[in-house]
């Protein structure tokens, strides 16, 4: 069984799946926390493995950017993969200026400009949340690695370069930062029925204009990861 995106038969990724925006993030996730991992698919260069973590299975995959690329990755993953739980580990420009680049955020809910929610048809609007036993979860691992770990609400936006200049106005309501994938990937967890989390590494600085190299956003985020690896040993324990 394969999709038009997703070379991997079913079976072939683990319950967890760990989704960066980036392939290049995936492989080296894969080469340096794995064991045994495997490259169950690369249509597009999308870079999927599963291998284990402390024993326990575990893929990642990347998503691609922005809303419509995660939204066909993770509803395959959802519904033709069994795949349960997904942690979106990915950048985001920070918008409060208590971030400092490098620090880790737990998006507990996601605000969009995007139209991907209107296909659900809700009579109102729809409000996309984390998992609340993935984020306690990742809650729990970060407090025991001593990371600072700020919870909030984030923006996925549809656009990185925003014409209308508009992105700051959604820290007036205490939105944390920018990134362009959680919102959609809580529309597909929760028209499943299924988990997600995303975990973002602040990657520039929406207030001061600091900003990492490419490099540092492929390979510079271990602690994110290391929490999200932790999250998908403490779901996998509970199973
Ligand atoms: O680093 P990733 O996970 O790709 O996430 C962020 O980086 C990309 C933009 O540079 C967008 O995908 C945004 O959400
Ligand atoms: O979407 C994103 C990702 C990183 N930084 C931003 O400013 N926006």
């Amino acid at each position: 069984m394969s999709t038009a995106h997703n070379s991997a038969e079913k079976g072939q990724f683990a319950k967890t799946v760990l989704m960066p925006g980036d392939p290049l993030r995936s492989q080296f996730i894969a080469e340096t926390f794995l064991k045994d991992a495997v490259l169950v698919n690369n249509v597009r260069g999308i870079h999927g493995y599963t291998g284990t973590y402390e024993g326990v299975p575990v893929s990642v995959m990347a998503s691609g950017m922005g809303t419509p690329s995660i939204g066909i990755y993770s509803h395959e993953l959802f519904h033709f993969y069994d795949v349960d739980n997904i942690i979106r580990i990915g950048s985001a420009g920070a918008m409060s200026p208590d971030l400092k680049l490098m620090d880790v955020v737990a998006a507990q809910g996601a605000c969009t400009n995007s139209n991907y929610v209107s296909q659900f048809r809700m009579p109102g609007t729809f409000a996309p949340i984390a998992s609340f036993e993935l984020l306690e979860a990742a809650v729990a691992a970060a407090r025991e690695m001593g990371v600072r770990m700020p919870v909030g609400n984030v923006l996925s936006s549809d656009v990185f370069y925003d014409a209308s200049n508009s992105t700051m106005d959604w820290a007036r309501m205490g939105v944390l930062c920018a990134e362009m994938e959680a919102a959609g990937l809580y529309c597909n967890a929760a028209e499943a029925h299924k988990r997600a989390l995303a975990l973002l590494t602040i990657s520039d600085s929406l207030v001061t204009g600091e900003e990492l190299s490419s490099e540092d956003r492929q390979t510079g985020f271990t602690q994110m990861m290391r929490i999200a690896l932790r999250v998908a040993v403490e779901m996998a324990n509970r199973n």
